[in-house]
């Protein structure tokens, strides 16, 4: 049997980069069509790169490190990582920095000004999906972006808002009276509905605002972008940062898949390389 194909994949974003090992099986195993991820860490934008403990996932083992690529929507945050790459035995990253490449067709009004995070959901939602079943995916990073895939497996554009964090800010900012509310506040317990203070009344819109907002963005999305599709329900995929807040009220019609556009970039990064 061959060894497993393994990638470091680097998602630069606007508040955060992930870093997250992934593994596909040689030959492919048909339980898992995405590369599997084998350990993932994330750090603030500006915050000290990882690469110690990067290093030590390979400690021990047997298996080679193959390829590593990087990409994302934030161009002066890739540059970054670039430069800052460490001495040693790290492959050289392979930086996707446009579509070019891409297994995808994307049809909006302007291909090139999409974000390359968009695009890589779409990618690996199109190894998920069945075919002629659309996907739909809810990414909840700095900004939560809500896309279609359509039957023919095309990018069809979708919808952008402010993420929990970026909401969150731009209250305490845009007000006078109004505190900054930590996201990790909402990770504590579910926010009360009716807020009897300050506080609670922003944790609640927040909270339940987003959940709302990206229900009704599938529901809309659903019933005008995808009206005349087959009878199979589209495929709606849940990922990004604050995913994990929305997922246990989206479960009955979400898969959540929390690193779906690093597993898009390590296709991406197979099908630049020729490993694929
Ligand atoms: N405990 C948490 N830690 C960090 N982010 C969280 C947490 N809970 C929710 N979030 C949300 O996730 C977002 C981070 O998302 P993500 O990790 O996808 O990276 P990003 O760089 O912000 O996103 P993008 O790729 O959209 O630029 C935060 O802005 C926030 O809205
Ligand atoms: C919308 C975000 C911020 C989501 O991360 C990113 O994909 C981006 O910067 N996009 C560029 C504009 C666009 O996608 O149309
Ligand atoms: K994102």
């Amino acid at each position: 049997m061959s060894q497993p194909f393994l990638q470091l994949a680097i998602d630069v974003g606007n508040s955060r980069i992930k870093f997250v090992l992934l593994k596909t099986e040689v030959p492919a195993e048909e339980s898992s069509p995405l590369p599997q991820v084998v350990h993932s860490i994330s750090t603030l934008i500006d915050g000290t790169l990882p690469w110690e403990q990067i290093k030590a996932w390979f400690q021990g083992q047997q298996e080679l490190l193959c390829q590593t690529v990087v990409a994302g929507s934030n161009p002066r945050g890739i540059a970054r990582v670039v430069k800052n790459w460490p001495q040693g035995n790290l492959p050289v990253p392979i930086e996707v920095l446009n579509t070019d490449s891409f297994p995808l067709e994307i049809c909006v009004a302007e291909p090139r000004k999409v974000g390359i995070d968009r695009l890589l959901n779409a990618v690996a939602a199109n190894v998920l999906r069945k075919a002629d079943q659309a996907a739909i995916i809810i990414d909840t990073g700095t900004a939560t972006t809500v896309d279609v895939v359509a039957s023919d497996g095309s990018f069809a554009g979708g919808a952008i808002l402010p993420g929990f964090e970026l909401s969150a800010k731009a209250l305490n900012d845009y007000t006078a009276l109004l505190p900054l509310i930590p996201v990790d506040d909402l990770h504590q317990t579910e926010p009360i509905v009716l807020g009897k203070n300050t506080t609670d009344a922003i944790r609640s819109g927040l909270f339940w605002g987003q959940l709302g907002a990206v229900r009704e963005l599938v529901n809309q999305l659903q019933q005008q972008s995808l009206p005349n599709a087959s009878q199979v329900h589209p495929l709606v995929l849940l990922t990004g940062g604050g995913s994990a807040l929305l997922a246990p009220h989206l479960i009955e019609f979400v898969q959540f898949e929390p690193l779906l556009s690093l597993q898009g970039l390590a296709l991406v990064a197979q099908k630049i390389s020729g490993n694929q």
